[in-house]
């Protein structure tokens, strides 16, 4: 399944804060989409699933303007998980058996709990199912949070800023998670994420935002010291260490 943005462009009142952002991935790939705090990361992800409304530009799922699909259909097609959650007194099985609702009419069928329960197995939270969610750690609930996008099927995972409070141990667990779900279930990730190790050694395809524009887009290779210092005004050396490379900020 592919996915392109076509020129979107999104203000929530007068001022454009996205302007004509134009990329495009396919089946496998993990898009990273970087820039500074408020250059526009969340509001995009936010365009590409419709939660909000682009004022230009259009959105191809497998070639289909996504603006003539049924909500239902886009979350069949996508799955989100947001920056930041809210939940009341519920268990990890609830909270993730919600991710099915696309797909439950008026009653659950047994393949919605398979689903569920091997999500859960695959994100190692077998054991957590009956837990609240409250009483959870962040990384926890965060892996909870993506296996409740993940039940829904998706061919398109968004995740904006998945790693954002876990510790490095887990910012390394669930991005390796992500990948080998991206390969098992031959889907694709756009994720947005702060740190650009990270992002270098978890994802092909790199989206530079800035100021709600589209520095550049392409592969690793758009990531380097020039484009950094023009991005983020700082100035960087990147060295290669066993084959990962490393931006070190001087
Ligand atoms: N609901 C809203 N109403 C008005 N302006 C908003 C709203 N949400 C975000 N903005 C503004 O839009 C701009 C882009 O915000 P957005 O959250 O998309 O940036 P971001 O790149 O994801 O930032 P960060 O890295 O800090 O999460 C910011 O200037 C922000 O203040």
């Amino acid at each position: 399944m592919s996915l392109l943005a076509d020129n979107i462009s999104f203000s929530y009142w007068k001022e454009d804060i996205i302007r004509n952002v134009a990329f495009s991935i396919e089946e496998g790939d993990c898009l990273a989409v970087l820039g500074t705090n408020g250059a526009g990361k969340s509001t995009l992800l936010k365009c590409l699933n419709r939660i909000l409304e682009p004022q230009g530009g259009t959105v191809y799922i497998n070639g289909k303007d996504s603006f003539k699909l049924k909500r239902s259909d886009i979350a069949k097609n996508i799955g989100y998980v947001p920056q930041n959650h809210n939940f009341t007194k519920e268990r990890v099985f609830d909270t993730v058996l919600l991710g099915r609702k696309p797909y439950i009419k008026w009653y659950l069928g047994q393949r919605d709990i398979k689903i569920v329960e091997e999500v859960l197995e695959l994100l190692d939270l077998k054991d957590y199912s009956m837990r609240y969610i409250h009483e959870l750690s962040g990384g926890e609930l965060q892996k909870v949070i993506i296996a409740r996008a993940l039940v829904q099927e998706p061919k398109i995972l968004l995740m904006d800023e998945p790693t954002s409070n876990l510790d490095l141990r887990n910012q390394v667990e669930v991005l390796n998670m992500i990948k080998k779900i991206i390969k098992k279930k031959r889907i694709s990730a756009i994720i947005t994420i702060h740190d650009l190790n990270l992002a270098l050694r978890f994802a092909n395809k790199f989206l530079l935002l800035k100021e709600g524009e589209c520095f550049n887009f392409g592969d690793a290779s758009i990531i380097n010291p020039e484009s950094i210092k023009q991005v983020y005004d700082v100035e960087v050396v990147i060295k290669d260490y066993k084959g990962i490379p490393v931006i070190i900020p001087i």
